[in-house]
């Protein structure tokens, strides 16, 4: 069924590259099939164009007559002005999907037709290599065709959970932003390394395969992540230490500051709208 929808991109950043690298290279939405639109930026559209073979449009050129799926990819600061013009182009059974942290389907079901179909998605960038956590949760007119469509349509980025939007923020702080904080993690890794002189390439192999081989575990073994971690764990040896090293430092309450932190600013981006909208 998706092999022959229509897919246009409003937004042509970092986070739309990723979803169209995966998109592509799953094999189930055809390249042509594929058209990504931004407001003036036209060296990238080209960029785009020569590595993914997909078609280009400024967006007021886009025909939108023939799209079955929009994914809104802008700021969000963007999006009341994107959904504003987007309207006029399109019908209420046409799909809009937003990938914009912060807004919600309410938002975006009040600037378009009265029962526009819309979906709410926070999908991460590791959708650039089909293995993205990401969530959906469609507005309240949304057919249930319609989620089909867009779970399928996202599975070729990777794992799909629905989810009710008042879970989005969270979902949006361990997942959507959740990357960051692995690189995070990996950059300070590699600062340790140069330190006792470990080859920086060397040391990024090292602990990705680490990060990569913990992942695995969790997904396919039945121990919780404190097994696991114990079972790592000998009584007075290296990794005890390390582990009181990081608790003496703060590492646990960081790593939940840092979901709470994203989150937090999720509700709050979603706060801003919904008063300046409301003020409107
Ligand atoms: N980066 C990430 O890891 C994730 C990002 N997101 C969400 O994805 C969205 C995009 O983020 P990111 O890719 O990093 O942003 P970028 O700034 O990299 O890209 C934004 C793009 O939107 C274009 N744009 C702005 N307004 C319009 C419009 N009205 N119509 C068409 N195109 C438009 C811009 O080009 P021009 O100025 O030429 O129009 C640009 O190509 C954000 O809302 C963010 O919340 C969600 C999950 C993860
Ligand atoms: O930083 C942001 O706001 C976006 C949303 C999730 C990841 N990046």
């Amino acid at each position: 069924m998706i092999k022959t929808k229509k897919i246009a991109f409003l937004g042509a950043g970092s986070m739309a590259e990723a979803m169209i690298s995966g998109m592509i290279h799953s094999n189930i939405v055809p390249a042509k099939n594929i058209v990504v639109t931004n407001r003036s930026n036209k060296e990238r559209l080209l960029e785009l164009e020569n590595k993914y073979g997909v078609q280009t449009s400024k967006r007021v050129d886009l025909d939108t007559t023939d799209i079955d799926v929009f994914i809104l990819a802008m700021k969000p600061k963007d999006a009341e002005q994107a959904l504003s013009s987007l309207k006029p182009n399109i019908t209420k059974d046409q799909v809009v999907l937003s990938v914009l942290a912060g807004i919600s389907t309410a938002f975006m079901e009040d600037l378009l037709h009265e029962e526009q179909q819309v979906v709410r998605v926070m999908p991460n960038t590791s959708s650039m290599i089909q293995q993205s956590a990401t969530a959906i949760s469609p507005g309240q007119y949304t057919a249930m065709d319609s989620v089909i469509l867009t779970k399928e349509l996202l599975s070729s980025i990777g794992q799909v959970y629905v989810i009710d939007e008042k879970q989005m923020d969270i979902f949006t702080g361990i997942a959507g932003s959740g990357p960051a904080y692995f690189y995070f993690l990996m950059e300070h890794i590699e600062k340790a390394a140069k330190e006792e002189g470990l080859d920086p390439e060397v040391a990024r192999a090292i602990g990705a395969q680490t990060i990569y081989g913990a992942a695995r575990m969790m997904m396919e073994r039945d121990e919780t992540p404190t097994e696991l971690r114990e079972n790592v764990t000998s009584p007075n040896g290296t990794t005890a230490a390390g582990l009181k090293a990081l608790e003496e430092h703060g590492g646990g309450t960081a790593i939940m500051r840092a979901v709470k932190g994203a989150s937090d600013r999720s509700k709050e981006m979603s706060e801003q709208l919904e008063k300046v909208s409301n003020e409107a």
